[in-house]
């Protein structure tokens, strides 16, 4: 099944200008993920199409914001989202995808062997836990926890000078008071994603 029509009119209103490889590498993601998704339980979006909005194009709203840094860590990935549109969008950047299910992690190596990502690592572990050699320019999630929860799990995976960018649905008032002091919110962005009706802001935060 392909899904490249709805795809590129998709990433024409992000006005990301990906190549035709980048766009079968996205398509081949999204086959992978439906392919898979009972056997993994990736996501509950069960529909194809509806797969290409609430994951592919979500996803890539990210990748405008992405400026600076080179390497970006996206914190439970789960099915690899935002991680793996991202890298296939940037593969100039290294991205870490890090979960502590090995379910997940599982079909996430699958998924960048078949597709060739040389640009993804894939790590299992809590994120508490993990002690990279280096650490990240930007650290991202989506669905993953409260903005609060998010920073305190993460402190010793942010690299100076690194900035949080979490994917978030309604404006999330109450979770950006609930912040701690160690944190500072750089700017809230409404996001406009093709194809889909709900509410996204991205969070950008930064360590005081
Ligand atoms: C709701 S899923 C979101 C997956 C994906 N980001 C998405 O948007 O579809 C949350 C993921 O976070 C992972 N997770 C929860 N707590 C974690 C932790 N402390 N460290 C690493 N991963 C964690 C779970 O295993 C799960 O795959």
């Amino acid at each position: 099944m392909t899904h490249t029509a709805e795809l590129k009119n998709g990433l024409d209103q992000l006005a990301l200008g990906l190549n035709e490889q980048q766009l079968a590498l996205l398509d081949g993601y999204l086959t992978l993920l439906a392919k898979w998704n009972h056997t993994y339980n990736l996501t509950a979006v069960r529909e194809e199409q509806r797969m290409v909005s609430y994951h592919l194009l979500d996803s890539l709203s990210l990748v405008p914001h992405l400026n600076g840094g080179t390497r970006l860590l996206d914190v439970g990935s789960g099915g690899g989202m935002p991680g793996i549109p991202a890298a296939i969008a940037r593969p100039d950047l290294q991205v870490v995808l890090l979960d502590s299910n090995h379910k997940k992690t599982t079909f996430l190596r699958q998924a960048v062997i078949e597709l060739g990502l040389p640009n993804v690592e894939v790590i299992t572990s809590r994120v508490e836990a993990y002690q990279p050699e280096q650490k990240f320019d930007r650290i991202t999630s989506r669905a993953f926890a409260e903005l609060a929860e998010f920073v305190k799990l993460t402190p010793h995976l942010l690299a100076e000078g690194g900035q949080y960018l979490a994917m978030k649905g309604v404006y999330p008032y109450e979770e950006i008071s609930l912040l701690p002091e160690t944190v500072a919110v750089a700017e809230v962005l409404p996001v406009s994603v093709p194809g889909l009706d709900a509410e996204r802001h991205l969070v950008r935060m930064v360590a005081k």
